[in-house]
């Protein structure tokens, strides 16, 4: 790669774009919103069951500069949803600024294994047994997005929950692929545990990106 290129992702200036298009946010609190998401390329957490492994060699995905991003990002929606591959593997500082200038909420979708970089409406931290959040976006995260793929899970969550702050929304969030065999087992532990909401990938069932 250029030096030139590697500065500029340095600084945030350009990122490697995965893709970019405006659904509807599938998952979470913010379930239902229009919003336009921003994938960057670029992870090595390594979950087994990651839907979007596509992402994971940032080589594969083209620097693109960041000016260029929020310009199209602007003209689509209010709400920009920050995710990967691992957002936080590189320098967000840049991009959210822009877009906060634009008067567009930010949301980010994180493991939290990096560094907090950037400024946030709303960040969903989503832990990873493999690479486990930082202290920092503990604190930070507004929701916590646990993936339920077996019933240790379940003890998982609540480690990841007695992390984050008192006002952290909890979601427990069927793996895709054994949703049929988990999503009872949440609804049962939802109900017996109502500081937690389940969360669907609901854009799954609606066939929408
Ligand atoms: C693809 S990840 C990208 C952002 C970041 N790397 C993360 O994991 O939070 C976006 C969201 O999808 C969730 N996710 C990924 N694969 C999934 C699957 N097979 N079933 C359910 N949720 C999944 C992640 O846990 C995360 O909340
Ligand atoms: N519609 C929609 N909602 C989402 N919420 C989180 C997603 C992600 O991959 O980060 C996602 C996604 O890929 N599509
Ligand atoms: S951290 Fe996110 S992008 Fe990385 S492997 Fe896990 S789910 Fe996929
Ligand atoms: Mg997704």
């Amino acid at each position: 790669m250029l030096k030139e290129t590697e500065l500029l992702i340095e600084k945030g200036e350009m990122l490697p774009l995965m893709e970019e298009f405006y659904t509807i946010q599938g998952e979470g609190y913010h379930t239902g919103k229009a919003a336009y998401f921003i994938r960057v390329g670029g992870c090595d957490v390594g979950c087994h069951w990651c839907d979007v492994k596509e992402s994971w060699n940032a080589e594969l995905h083209p620097p693109t500069k960041t000016d260029s991003i929020v310009e199209k990002a602007k003209k689509y929606a209010n709400t920009v949803v920050i995710t990967g591959g691992e957002p936080l593997m590189w320098n967000m500082d840049y991009i959210t600024k822009k877009l906060k200038d634009s008067n567009i909420k930010v949301h980010i979708e994180t493991s939290g294994a990096y560094t907090l970089s950037g400024q946030y409406d709303w960040i969903c931290l989503s832990p990873k047994k493999n690479k486990l959040p930082l202290e920092e976006v503990y604190q930070s995260a507004h929701e916590l997005k646990v993936i339920v793929y077996n019933k240790h899970d379940f003890k998982f969550a609540e480690e990841q929950a007695a992390l984050v702050g008192s006002k952290c929304e909890l979601y427990l969030q069927p793996e895709w692929s054994n949703r049929e065999k988990m999503t009872p087992l949440i609804v049962d532990y939802v109900m017996e545990h109502p500081k937690w909401k389940i969360s669907l990938q609901t854009h799954k069932y609606l066939n929408i990106p």
